[in-house]
């Protein structure tokens, strides 16, 4: 269901309360690793800030549970967003109570510094309603967490609409996956099947193809009574895998290393000889054409999870070069789409982010979305107007 985005809300004048999700990777040093999901929600403030809005932007960083934790405060942050948008952006002294100024763009400390955030606490949630007078959500990475930011405090305002960044990722990862550009191919790899069974199943209903590589694909091999040699296996998902196994296309050959490292011995062989003592790292050569193939095929391609143990560059090939098909089917009209943070980050290391269709934002919620669960945050947003 397409939900009310900030294009139909008049905000002038109005103090807009927008849950963002600025939780970034930082180093050692408190320093920004990647800002993307920062650069993500800027049409979104500008949007606003250019229609005349004051703009107080919510949003958490890290676990810090429920205490405040100096090593995740979004100063850093705040400090990126103001040259981003080459404005000043204030940072509250709280996310609560009557210091917190509506400011042109202020920026909240991280709301998990309080408890009542995680426990969606109504108090907690009918305070920070208090701070605006329009509530948005534009925080998709963060939109499966039925927290007081992101779904107490518009069930308190009794309304809310979707930013920019959100309605983008609603579009592509739900309603697009339900009405596809045909033919309609899955890719899945990634270390385990165990949190991607619904995705899986949900999925199978829908695809021309599924594609399995990846950590995933050996629990596989075992269900067919294959041997796996000490490659990543989930003993308590091979019947499932043993269910699934006629659904799925699995890899012909694989890329194996003698122990799990960069500077490992390798060879490629078929994967019904994989030798003893022996893991499966990547997808083999044979593999990596035959998805290249179905990819090129067009239509609409969806890609979660890694083929092989891409941060390793020995392990990287099959993640490499199902990238680059993806970009090539794009460039020729296929629609793609990427969810899952190492996935996002294969692609950008890359260099191909900007030739696919939709790359989330989101890791869990990319997951639980194109799971086709209903986000608790998205949820509660107020609908279109027909
Ligand atoms: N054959 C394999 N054996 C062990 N781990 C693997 C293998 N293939 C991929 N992986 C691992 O899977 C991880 C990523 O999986 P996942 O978290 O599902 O991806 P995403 O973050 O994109 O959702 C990576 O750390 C990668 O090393
Ligand atoms: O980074 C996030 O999730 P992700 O690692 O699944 O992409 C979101 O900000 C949610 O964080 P959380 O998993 O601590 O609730």
């Amino acid at each position: 269901m397409a939900k009310r985005t900030i294009r139909e809300l008049d905000v002038a004048g109005k103090r807009v309360l927008v849950r963002v999700d600025f939780n970034v990777p930082l180093d050692e040093a408190g320093r920004i690793v990647d800002d993307t999901r920062i650069r993500a929600a800027l049409p979104t403030v500008e949007h606003l800030l250019a229609q005349g809005a004051s703009v107080i932007l919510m949003s958490h960083l890290g676990r810090p549970r429920g205490r405040r934790v100096p090593a995740l405060s979004l100063a850093p942050v705040a400090e990126r967003l103001s040259q981003l948008l080459g404005r000043a952006v204030g940072m509250a002294p709280d996310c609560v109570g009557t210091e917190v100024a509506a400011q042109a763009a202020a920026l909240q400390p991280n709301v998990r510094f309080h408890p009542q955030e995680e426990q969606n606490e109504r108090t907690f949630a009918q305070h920070l309603a208090e701070l605006g007078d329009a509530y948005v959500n534009d925080a998709f990475g963060a939109a499966h967490r039925a927290h007081a930011s992101t779904e107490g405090v518009p069930r308190c305002m009794g309304a809310g609409a979707s930013g920019l960044l959100m309605e983008r990722e609603i579009a592509y990862l739900d309603e697009t996956l339900r009405c596809p550009q045909l033919p309609f191919t899955a890719v899945l790899g990634g270390a385990k099947i165990s949190g991607k069974i619904e995705l899986i199943e949900h999925l199978l209903d829908r695809v021309d193809a599924l594609l399995i590589g990846g950590g995933m694909a050996y629990t596989f091999f075992k269900a067919m009574g294959l041997e796996i040699g000490d490659s990543l296996l989930e003993e308590d998902r091979i019947d499932t895998a043993r269910q699934l196994l006629t659904r799925v296309e699995l890899p012909v050959d694989c890329v194996v290393a003698d122990r799990f490292a960069a500077d490992a011995q390798v060879q490629v062989v078929a994967c019904d000889a994989i030798p003893r003592g022996w893991q499966g790292m990547d997808i083999g050569p044979q593999t990596r054409q035959r998805y290249a193939d179905q990819i090129a095929r067009g239509g609409t391609i969806v890609w979660n999870g890694p083929l092989g143990v891409c941060e390793m560059v020995p392990f990287a090939q099959g993640t490499q070069q199902v990238a680059l098909a993806l970009a090539a089917a794009t460039r020729e009209g296929a629609v793609s789409i990427i969810g899952g943070g190492d996935t996002a980050a294969a692609v950008a290391q890359a260099g191909l982010a900007q030739a696919m269709t939709h790359i989330s934002t989101g890791g869990g919620a990319s997951l639980e979305c194109m799971s086709g669960r209903v986000l608790p945050g998205v949820a509660v947003l107020d609908d279109e107007e027909s």
